[in-house]
């Protein structure tokens, strides 16, 4: 080791989330490893010491400590990281807001071909060069609220073109912007106006043009489907997961979102990575995620935002020892915000999650979620330095004070990318 490239100390609250290379579930899930007076030393991209500051000062001693960052006794996490969103699109749907406030379903506005349909109009008419800067302006607020990797959905394209175009522009972000992108092909997310009635001949375009060309290309890691009453059901999703899962993709999926109708089973079935918003999962469902190790993304500001009553079963969920992780659901529709701090705030009040148990549903359980819990999602030496400072002392500060932002700064592959709040 010749030098330490960054040295955070004083750090009142580190929250480690240290030792889990499986995902967190049970009571494990409220485990997050915390050290008082900690510090943090950094090479390159890489933690090289982390732990009570007199120790890491002590291991590093002798070497050159080229910048030093005072936490100021502050709380420090992991990068959170976002496992769910539909980051790239054009336009918004503000005009839904009406819609909803007179009580219409989401599913209802879908079928007259608002909703989903809505944004792909928008996003088949967007230049890549508008959906990458629309999508920049996101990603730069997702990173100033603390995610430093996001996963990232196609299917507002639904044509293969269009798929590839949001695919690539999501790649193009990842390789420009500090925040990581995972990216995930996900065609099957409604079935597009022109095929309308003839849902069978677009889920064979999904099979036989674009997840073979969108491996081809090598845009996407995950393949996600919309499993859902009148969107695909559970026979499509099984065809369009199989075949993805033939292809090499990891598999995820949309499930019992409104209507429970055996989307959990089939990701239990298929040995999908995750299963995503779960509202109406039953307790049969519970016991397929449990048995296949599926993680439960649950997307509580979803629910908040469609003003539904029901939330997931994140308690009975982690109680029956599914590994629970949150995400945004950023989206222009069901889920527009960026900010996983309300999420923390809507988990502890909507789905009684604990705010350890929410700390490490965005942070290791997430990084399982997007297959890349052996490089984030704790604080350990040999991970990537993806670290947040906030301006709070505890855990429980975060979701406590909400609406606003607590992000002091923000430290993505061992550099300072916010400070003070602001973008550097
Ligand atoms: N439910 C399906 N897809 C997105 C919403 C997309 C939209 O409404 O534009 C979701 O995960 O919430
Ligand atoms: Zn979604």
């Amino acid at each position: 080791m010749k030098q330490i490239d960054l040295l955070i100390y004083n750090i009142g609250c580190l929250v480690t989330m240290q030792g889990s290379p499986k995902p967190r579930a049970g009571t494990e899930q409220s485990k997050v490893h915390m050290i008082h007076h900690g510090a943090i030393a950094i090479q390159g991209e890489q933690i090289v010491a982390v732990g009570i500051e007199e120790e890491v000062r002590k291991s590093i001693q002798g070497l050159t400590v080229v910048k030093e960052l005072d936490a100021q006794g502050c709380l420090v996490t992991p990068g959170l990281i976002d496992p769910h969103t539909h980051l790239v699109h054009g336009g918004s749907r503000e005009h839904e807001l009406d819609l909803k406030l007179k009580g219409v379903p989401y599913l209802e506005i879908l079928a007259q071909g608002g909703g989903i349909l809505n944004t792909v109009q928008a996003t088949r008419k967007a230049t890549e060069e508008e959906l990458c800067l629309q999508a920049k302006r996101s990603l730069d607020l997702m990173l100033l609220f603390g995610a430093t990797t996001v996963e990232a959905k196609s299917g507002y394209g639904l044509t293969l073109e269009d798929e590839v175009k949001q695919l690539r522009v999501a790649k193009q972000l990842h390789e420009s912007h500090p925040v990581d992108i995972v990216s995930t092909f996900m065609g099957a997310h409604a079935v597009p106006v022109e095929y309308k009635g003839r849902s069978e001949e677009y889920v064979n375009l999904v099979l036989e043009e674009m997840l073979p060309e969108v491996k081809r290309l090598g845009l996407a890691e995950f393949c996600d489907i919309f499993c859902e009453h009148g969107v695909f059901s559970v026979e499509e999703s099984r065809k369009i997961l199989l075949k993805a899962k033939e292809l090499g993709f990891k598999i995820k999926i949309h499930a019992d979102e409104i209507e429970s109708i055996g989307g959990a089973e089939l990701a239990g079935e298929l040995g999908c990575i995750s299963a995503e918003h779960l509202l109406a999962t039953d307790t049969e469902g519970i016991e397929a995620l449990k048995k296949a190790g599926t993680i439960a993304v649950c997307l509580p500001a979803t629910s908040f935002n469609l003003r539904l009553q029901k939330h997931a079963p994140a308690r009975d969920m982690i109680e029956s020892g599914v590994p629970v992780a949150l995400s945004t659901d950023y989206n222009p529709g069901s889920s527009p915000t960026e900010s996983l701090q309300l999420v923390m705030t809507l988990a502890c009040l909507n789905l009684r999650m604990t705010p350890e148990e929410v700390l490490t549903a965005m942070t290791i359980n997430a990084a399982h979620a997007v297959g890349k819990a052996d490089t984030i999602g704790s604080l350990e030496v040999g991970k990537q330095a993806d670290i947040v400072l906030y301006n709070a002392t505890n855990l429980a500060y975060l979701p406590y004070h909400f609406g606003i932002n607590h992000v002091h700064s923000v430290v993505k592959k061992g550099n300072i990318v916010v400070s003070e709040g602001k973008l550097i």
